[in-house]
């Protein structure tokens, strides 16, 4: 089975040969991660036209060659020719990472269906056992995961950074970072308001560590 990673691709080349519906949501998804677009086809999707005329994506408006490849960190063959698939496939070199949307079995990677919430990303794969159940299961963890995660991991992102700058203590920063990560917090809504009170209680606690450990254990004895 394959190996799942967030892959970086922003700024790097990204070459997908073909401009049909496929190398559209493929695109898509390359947009999305900030890639840098190069497409290579004879026509294209009046969506894909339109991100060529506003400069959002690099358009050869020809048949594939070789040397379209040149420099793409990232190739997707995504034409519905086997044999032009075939030819991207035999031009990439090693190293250029390939999928080819009619050869699962030839990709590097495949490409899961995915949800964006802010920075939270849900991927579903099947391994092109089934696209489609791959589809389902994104249409329903959808519903689960609605747009209202956006804010609240925006928000752990921002909390994040304040909880690792003034709670020192390993185990208290983890008890803090489960506490926000619970559902009951989400729910609740007033997020800084209850960070500020778990930091508080946080700083309490340590507080408290700290005038036990002053203290001289000999006064005890
Ligand atoms: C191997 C893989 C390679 C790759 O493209 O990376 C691949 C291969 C093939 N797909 C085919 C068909 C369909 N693909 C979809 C949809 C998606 N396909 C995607 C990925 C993948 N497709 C990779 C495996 C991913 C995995 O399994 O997890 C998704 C998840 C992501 C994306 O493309 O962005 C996106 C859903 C996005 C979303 O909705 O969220 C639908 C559904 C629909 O259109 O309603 C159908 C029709 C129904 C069906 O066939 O199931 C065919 C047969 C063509 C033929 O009939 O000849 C092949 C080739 C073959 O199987 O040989
Ligand atoms: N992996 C996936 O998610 C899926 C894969 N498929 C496969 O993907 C193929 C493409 O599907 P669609 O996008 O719907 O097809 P499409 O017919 O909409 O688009 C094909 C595109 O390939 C371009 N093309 C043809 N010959 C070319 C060449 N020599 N050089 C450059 N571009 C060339 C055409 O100009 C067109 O833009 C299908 O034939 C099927 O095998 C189909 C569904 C899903």
């Amino acid at each position: 089975m394959g190996y799942p990673v967030m892959l970086q691709v922003r700024g790097r080349r990204a070459v997908v040969v073909g401009g049909g519906k496929v190398a559209a949501r493929k695109i898509r998804g390359l947009l999305a991660a900030g890639a840098d677009v190069v497409m290579i086809a004879p026509k294209a999707e009046p969506e894909l036209q339109a991100l060529a005329a506003a400069g959002m994506i690099g358009w050869r408006v020809k048949t594939f060659a070789p040397h379209d490849l040149d420099g793409a960190f990232l190739v997707i063959a995504a034409t519905n020719d086997r044999e032009v698939n075939e030819a991207v496939a035999q031009a990439a070199a090693s190293g250029q990472l390939l999928n080819i949307v009619d050869a699962p079995e030839q990709c590097d990677f495949h490409v899961p269906a995915v949800i964006r919430r802010g920075p939270l990303t849900i991927a579903v794969s099947t391994e092109g056992a089934s696209p489609a159940v791959a589809r389902r299961i994104r249409r329903e963890l959808e519903e689960r995961y609605g747009e209202e995660y956006g804010a609240y991991l925006e928000f752990l992102q921002r909390a994040r950074a304040i909880v690792l700058r003034e709670v020192a203590d390993a185990e208290g920063r983890k008890r803090l970072f489960r506490a926000l990560a619970a559902d009951s917090f989400r729910q609740n809504g007033r997020w800084d308001e209850e960070l500020a009170g778990l930091l508080a209680k946080e700083k309490e606690r340590s507080g408290e560590r700290e005038d036990r450990n002053d203290e001289d254990p000999n006064v005890h004895c």
